[in-house]
């Protein structure tokens, strides 16, 4: 893409936005070198000749096509310093681009049914994102993912093997989340997992309405009791439901370049971002898996802004969104908006 002096500017003012990342797959952040890295220390064969070959790879045409490749990515994944390297990595680069706060989904079923400990994944994250917050302040939460393309009663056994770590992990792990295959697996199938996630004062975010339709979104809201939806972008089809999300201000996690990458959109000059930004709507912007779609968060800022005449008071509003959907309390909200407010004023 072009790198003039204005993108560079916009660039730059992107990055000096305090903003939190809400859609974020730590998976999804396994760059190819690392993934090689990894393979090596891990004594695992890959089956493409070098990192570029990978990365080649990665030509998607849906949803499924890049799950298949993203949970293949994942088996480098052993030990508890792999998990450490690999959250340490997106820390460093989301500090870059800004980000002063992150509400990282993992995906536990993906490492215990290779016979990884979910122990041993919770640890290495969670270090991580200790020794993150202490070099450079940003801080972090984990919303712990349910497989949907599995079946309630394994969601079920998951929690009940991650329930033991909750007071070891009680600052960082406050909520859950739902992802993977979402055509053919409704929010219904996990009703009762987040009955019972709720009871136990979870935080609560699903995906819906990336591929599946907005029938889906509206019962991530009213079956699991849903308070963030991760993408949404398909419930502007429905214009009841989209009014409803506007009235109560339920926050969208959106993902521009993966929404291209995974031909939700065909291109990001069509996607829907501005339209539900202006009316009204709590949109966020987000990264989902930056390794595998081009771009972390500031790169889907900046893409955005160029492909749909985003203003700058728009990406500071998109911003100042992200700080809001966030689950940090009252007073760390409040303490991120000042800065923000600061830094526009002094950007004016
Ligand atoms: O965008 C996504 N959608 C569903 N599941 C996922 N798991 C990682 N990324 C995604
Ligand atoms: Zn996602």
């Amino acid at each position: 893409m072009a790198t003039s002096a204005a993108t560079q500017d916009l660039s730059g003012f992107i990055a000096g936005l305090p903003k939190a990342e809400l859609h974020l797959h730590i998976e999804g952040t396994l760059e190819p070198e690392l993934i090689f890295a990894l393979a090596k220390r891990n004594g695992i064969a890959l089956p493409y000749p070098s990192e570029q070959a990978l990365r080649e790879a990665y030509a998607f045409t849906d949803l499924q096509s890049f799950l298949d490749l993203y949970y293949a990515g994942a088996g480098v994944l052993i030990t508890e310093q792999d998990f450490y390297d690999m959250t340490a990595a997106y820390l460093q680069r989301a500090h870059a681009d800004g980000v002063c706060h992150a509400e990282i989904m993992f995906d536990p079923q993906t490492h215990t049914a290779r016979g990884v400990a979910i122990e041993t994944v919770f640890a290495g994250i969670a270090r991580a994102l200790r020794d993150a917050r202490n070099d450079t302040g940003i801080t972090g939460y984990l919303l712990m993912s349910f497989l949907r393309h599995l079946s309630e009663q394994d969601a079920f056994d998951t929690l009940q093997a991650a329930l033991p770590l909750r007071a070891q992990y009680e600052d960082l792990w406050l909520g859950i989340g739902l992802d993977s295959a979402e055509r053919g697996n409704p929010p219904e199938k996990f009703a009762r997992v987040y009955q019972r996630c709720r009871e136990l004062g979870f935080r609560l975010v699903a995906h819906a309405g990336e591929e599946g339709p907005p029938a889906y979104v509206r019962d991530a809201l009213d079956l699991l009791h849903a308070e963030r939806i991760d993408h949404g972008v398909r419930a502007e089809e429905d214009p009841v439901l989209m009014q409803r999300l506007i009235a109560e201000q339920t926050p969208l996690t959106v993902c521009p370049l993966s929404n291209l990458k995974l031909r939700v959109v065909d291109d990001l000059g069509q996607h829907n971002l501005a339209r539900l930004l202006r009316s009204g709507a709590m949109v966020t912007v987000n990264s989902d898996d930056p390794a595998y779609f081009g771009g972390y968060v500031g790169q889907n800022y900046l893409e955005s802004a160029l492909a749909l005449d985003l203003s700058r008071a728009e990406l500071a509003a998109i911003a100042g969104n992200s700080i809001t959907a966030s689950f940090l309390p009252d007073a760390e909200k409040d303490k991120l908006h000042g800065q923000l407010a600061s830094y526009l004023a002094n950007a004016a």
